[in-house]
């Protein structure tokens, strides 16, 4: 045992369970609408081969099925124009059948990303990330649900909750300060119903060792492998790891998912979310909560 170590491995903030319980929860709840005639459907644009991306899509397919949600898949070639792809997002506006859709990301460098988010129809936007929909956030018109709150910020928020985690008045510190994740995580968490003290960290953070020495709880999203380690953090802290990053395994020589969290953290932290296994489900649970809610406000 170090100078850091908690006298107990940290709890593990289970996210492949959670997400297990809410998809258990929504499957009645689209049964519910069914049955009032409303059929939830998902669409998907996927734009060009990356593996990754690829992966995330089929994985939300797969949830749709799992729940008895519709989907519909729109994979599109790398060289798309701007304008055959904003054709594709007016074609799903239209579209009936899709309740909800999202727009895989990243797109290529030639696609103007802000625009395309743009032009999904904001009551169709299942990843809230709409500028109406970040608006509704900052201006905290969306409490409780009335419009979606972009998954993974949600499904962090969800995570903790869930594991009975009371954020209020807690120091958090959001390492990352991207659109998806950073920022909106930082509204999301100082509402009045968490009323978290919040810290933005980012990469022109000067003394990001002492932030993190200070936090309760730290939810790392900037995408750099085992940047938060177990010197830098507060006993007994509280540690989410958002971070994908892809990095060559050195035994094997494969590719392999890496978090931002090193792997000593659990040997300091009271909580501690897995990489797989932690945020990542719940961001897929939480798109699938978009849908479902959607559809919802349309019987209402
Ligand atoms: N339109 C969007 N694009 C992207 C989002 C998003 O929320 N909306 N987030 C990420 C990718 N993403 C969903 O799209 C996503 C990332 C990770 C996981 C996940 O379950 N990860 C697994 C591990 C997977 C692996 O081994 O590669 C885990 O954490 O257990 C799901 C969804 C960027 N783009």
């Amino acid at each position: 045992m170090n100078l850091y170590t908690t006298p107990q491995p940290a709890r593990i903030l289970d996210g492949k369970a959670t997400a297990a319980a809410i998809k258990s929860e929504l499957t009645e709840r689209v049964t519910a609408l069914k049955a009032k005639g409303v059929t939830p459907g998902l669409g998907t644009v996927l734009v060009g081969e990356d593996p990754g991306s690829k992966w995330y899509v089929g994985g939300k397919h797969k949830d749709c099925a799992e729940v008895g949600i519709e989907s519909i898949r729109k994979d599109l070639p790398e060289d798309i124009t701007q304008a055959e792809l904003e054709a594709v997002l007016d074609e799903l506006n239209n579209d009936p059948a899709c309740t909800g859709y999202i727009v895989q990301l990243p797109l290529p460098k030639h696609i103007d990303t802000h625009a395309i988010l743009e032009r999904i129809d904001p009551a169709k936007d299942a990843d809230g990330l709409h500028p109406t929909n970040l608006g509704r956030l900052v201006l905290n018109v969306s409490e409780p649900l009335d419009s979606p709150l972009p998954c993974t910020p949600h499904g962090c928020v969800e995570l903790l909750l869930r594991h009975d985690i009371d954020l209020k008045g807690k120091k958090v510190l959001v390492v990352g300060r991207g659109v998806t994740v950073g920022r909106p995580l930082g509204l999301l968490l100082t509402r009045r119903s968490i009323n978290a003290t919040v810290t933005l960290a980012h990469t022109g953070t000067e003394d990001l060792a002492a932030e993190l020495a200070q936090a309760d709880v730290v939810i790392a999203a900037a995408g750099m492998p085992h940047m938060v380690k177990a010197e830098d953090l507060k006993p007994g802290a509280i540690v989410l790891d958002v971070g994908v990053s892809r990095v060559e395994d050195e035994e094997t020589g494969k590719a392999k998912v890496t978090g931002d969290v090193a792997p000593d953290a659990k040997d300091v932290a009271s909580w501690i979310s897995p990489n797989p296994g932690g945020v990542g489900p719940m961001t897929r649970a939480m798109l699938l909560a978009n849908v479902v809610e959607a559809a919802e406000r349309q019987t209402r």
